[in-house]
């Protein structure tokens, strides 16, 4: 069965160009009102807007067919890049369903990309689009509202934890070793959502996150799904939460959590997940032995930083990035293992349609280079009505797990959003 699949009607040839630019320290300050498209961390990575080719896809093959349609696509413009790195020339954002069989995934080739990489910037038009606003400055980001309603999603807190409890029994009889279970709840404010300062508080609370936005799913995620730089393949796994404390409390809690059986136990399913898909791509694949600890605002995690060397000859030494993501994904950082199984308990217990949380996030290059996040932490801005939004957090469950605490994570991780969207 193939993937059904809505692009831009009439599709031309343009011609794409990169120039340097004067240093522009803040990517984010560019972004126009609407459309922003972003992928940033520490103040480098890309910011785009401009729509010069949108794919829409769902169903089986859905990133096959979005692979096929980037080379083509690719292929076929006219590219002067001056600067040849990484990210410059033609490239493409992508926001990837959870389960990119059932819901829609949607790829943007931006009309302008301004971005930055070791300490380099530059700007890449693509056909006639005007980078006049670009070049005249940062624009101001309108106020914080004055007001924000919190409402439940698909299930209240009470019901949320039954359904962790329902996980836990089937974690007891054996059906499953950890599922990952989310929740959704609904956000209202006075004025409508302003997506650009949304993403400078998170880019400026979450320096060690990539800020992402991508057709109005925005976010700043701290878990690298997969980086591919010419053979060379990288990714932060992540796994196993603890959450902040004060003083001595914070320093209790992050000892606790590199001791917690459960948290370890919940952490090496992750990285086995990762590990065992990339494995057949990869000439060569580090993993650390132990994991470290990475500690945001927030709330801390366990981490493992893999690094593959990609197959030089063979079908798999020529798999490109979507090929490979399709490969990893979803890992048991936001599904489970065994994943079958986990994404069937999902479908039954969570009660909500995920649509594009936790799903890869990122961009890809002409080269086939490339970035790709897990989209959590994270925001879907109403098509409509723009004072609203959704916020999604989720939680590995294995044995042990206690439904309260579990809450208590989800509360913590929607706090990354409920910040910025409050200051
Ligand atoms: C599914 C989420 O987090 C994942 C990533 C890091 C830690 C996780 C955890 O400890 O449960 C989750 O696996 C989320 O933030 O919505």
């Amino acid at each position: 069965m193939t993937a059904a699949a809505v692009t831009s009607p009439d599709a031309v040839t343009p011609a794409v160009t990169t120039v340097a630019l004067p240093d522009s320290p803040d990517l984010l300050r560019h972004l126009p009102a609407t459309g922003a498209l972003s992928w940033v961390r520490r103040g480098e990575g890309l910011v785009g807007w401009g729509e010069a080719d949108r794919l829409e896809v769902c169903g089986p093959g859905a990133l096959a067919e979005a692979a096929a349609w980037w080379a083509d696509r690719s292929a076929d413009l006219a590219v002067d890049d001056g600067i040849g790195v990484p990210g410059s020339g033609p490239v493409v954002f992508a926001s990837i369903a959870f389960d990119p069989a059932a819901g829609t995934s949607v790829f943007v080739v931006p009309e302008v990309v301004v971005g930055r990489r070791g300490g380099v910037t530059w700007l890449t038009t693509t056909g006639d689009a005007d980078p006049r606003d670009v070049l005249a400055g940062p624009l101001p980001l309108q106020s914080a509202p004055a007001r924000l309603r919190y409402a439940d999603g698909a299930l209240d807190p009470a019901s949320w934890c039954s359904a962790v409890a329902a996980a836990v029994a089937r974690i007891g009889d054996g059906d499953l070793a950890k599922v990952v279970l989310a929740r959704d709840l609904l956000v209202t404010a006075d004025v409508p959502l302003d997506p650009r300062r949304l993403l400078d508080r998170l880019a400026a609370r979450f320096p060690d996150c990539w800020t992402f936005a991508v057709d109005g799913l925005l976010g700043a995620t701290p878990e690298l799904l997969l980086r591919r730089t010419g053979r060379e393949l990288s990714a932060r796994v992540l796994a196993g939460t603890a959450p902040r404390g004060a003083g001595a409390e914070d320093d209790r809690l992050a000892a606790g959590l590199l001791d917690s059986a459960k948290d370890r136990a919940e952490h090496a399913l992750a990285v086995d997940s990762l590990v065992q898909a990339l494995e057949p791509y990869c000439s060569a694949l580090s993993v650390p032995e132990e994991p470290s600890l990475l500690t945001l605002a927030n709330v801390r995690h366990l981490a493992t930083d893999v690094v593959g060397t990609q197959r030089r000859t063979g079908a798999r030494g020529r798999a490109g990035l979507l090929e490979l993501v399709d490969a990893v994904h979803p890992t048991a950082a936001v599904c489970g293992t065994p994943p079958d199984r986990a994404a069937a308990v999902i479908g039954e217990l969570e009660g909500m349609d995920r649509g594009r949380y936790a799903g890869p996030v990122g961009w890809l290059d002409a080269r086939g280079d490339g970035e790709f996040g897990l989209a959590l932490r994270c925001a879907q801005l109403s098509d409509d009505d723009p004072a609203t939004a959704r916020l999604f957090a989720g939680c590995g469950i294995v044995a042990g797990s206690d439904p309260s605490a579990e809450l208590a994570e989800t509360q913590s991780k929607f706090a990354a959003v409920q910040a910025a969207l409050e200051s």
